[in-house]
């Protein structure tokens, strides 16, 4: 009994592992990992990345939209010092926000600022839990510096575990300074995710996946990629209907009730994410309660 509470444990997903609260809180005030934690905290994006290492078939990126809410919009691209200041300004006027995310409007590892950024705010906010979301290409490289800069959080879009599949949403990859096509480009990029999504896990980070839900695509597959990354460890899974745009503009996106029965196709496997907001690569606040558009409007991104 004794040593039972010498050394508590805890499930995670189905895993026993020593209880560490600092672990934990991870987790419960972390907004897209806990459903009852978005209520009561919110994020803070810092849009520091605007290049891309990939083309995904369905990404557009426009810098300048106020009124667009989706993946890889902001009003602007921060350089890592004005995100410092805005930071600062976050804490100071919304203390429930307790997560900091780099999310684009790009790839966060294809640009030196995220490091600078992520690096400069865990300098002076230690206690805040600090995430990025990415494709995933570089993330073996930057596992060590990830882990210095206290991000224990890391999302990965992952759309496809069949390279097969995968050349059909990804029309080019750079690395290493080589760009590549077609099945090749899938295959680089498959083995990345897969030994970055390993080396998060082995770092004890919690890892999200987010896999685009592409109906003719990769649908019939979806399952397959939800069991692949929980055998590997990954936490939680997050479905994310397409929003039909470039060389996909013609798709039909999956209905809620499409997606409702996706998430529950792969729950047997994953713990779902189901409150899934799709946020803009500057949004500050609660999941769907967002406040940056009075911050970026006051102009005090910068001291
Ligand atoms: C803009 S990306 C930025 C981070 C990183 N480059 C990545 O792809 O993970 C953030 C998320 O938005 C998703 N996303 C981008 N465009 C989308 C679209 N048209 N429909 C659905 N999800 C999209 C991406 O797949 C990714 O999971
Ligand atoms: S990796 Fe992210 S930013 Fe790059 S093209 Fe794909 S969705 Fe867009």
């Amino acid at each position: 009994m004794a040593a039972e509470e010498e050394n508590p444990t805890t499930l995670i997903n189905g895993r026993e592992v020593p209880y560490d609260p600092e672990q934990m809180r991870k987790i419960a005030e972390h907004p897209c990992y806990s459903e009852k934690a978005c209520h009561a905290f919110g994020r803070c994006h810092l849009p520091v990345a605007p290049k891309c290492n990939i083309q995904c078939n369905y990404c557009v990126r426009d810098y300048d939209c106020v009124n667009e809410s989706r993946p890889g919009v902001t009003s602007r691209v921060l350089t890592p010092e004005e995100a410092l200041y805005l930071v600062r300004r976050v804490v100071k006027e919304y203390p429930y926000v307790k997560v900091i995310g780099i999310a684009g409007p790009g790839e966060p590892l294809a640009n030196k600022e995220t490091f600078e950024a992520l690096r400069l705010v865990h300098e002076e906010f230690p206690k805040l839990i600090m995430c990025i979301s990415t494709n995933g290409l570089l993330l073996p490289e930057s596992i060590e510096e990830l882990d210095r800069y206290g991000v224990g959080n890391v999302t990965v879009t992952l759309n496809a575990v069949d390279p097969e599949i995968g050349e059909k949403i990804v029309s080019h990859v750079t690395y290493q300074g080589k760009t590549y096509h077609g099945r090749e480009a899938a295959d680089i990029l498959l083995s990345q995710q897969l030994k970055g999504i390993e080396m998060a896990v082995a770092k004890k980070m919690f890892v999200k996946i987010n896999t685009v839900y592409i109906p003719g695509i990769n649908d019939d597959h979806i399952v397959e990629i939800a069991k692949r990354v929980s055998e590997m460890g990954a936490y939680t899974f997050n479905v994310i209907p397409l929003i039909p745009q470039y060389k996909f503009a013609d798709i039909t996106p999956p209905t809620p009730k499409e997606k409702r029965e996706m998430q529950d196709a792969c729950a047997p496997y994953i713990k779902q994410m189901r409150h899934c907001a799709r946020c803009r690569s500057d949004a500050i606040g609660k999941l769907g309660q967002d406040v940056q558009s009075c911050l970026y409007r006051s102009e005090k991104t910068e001291e």
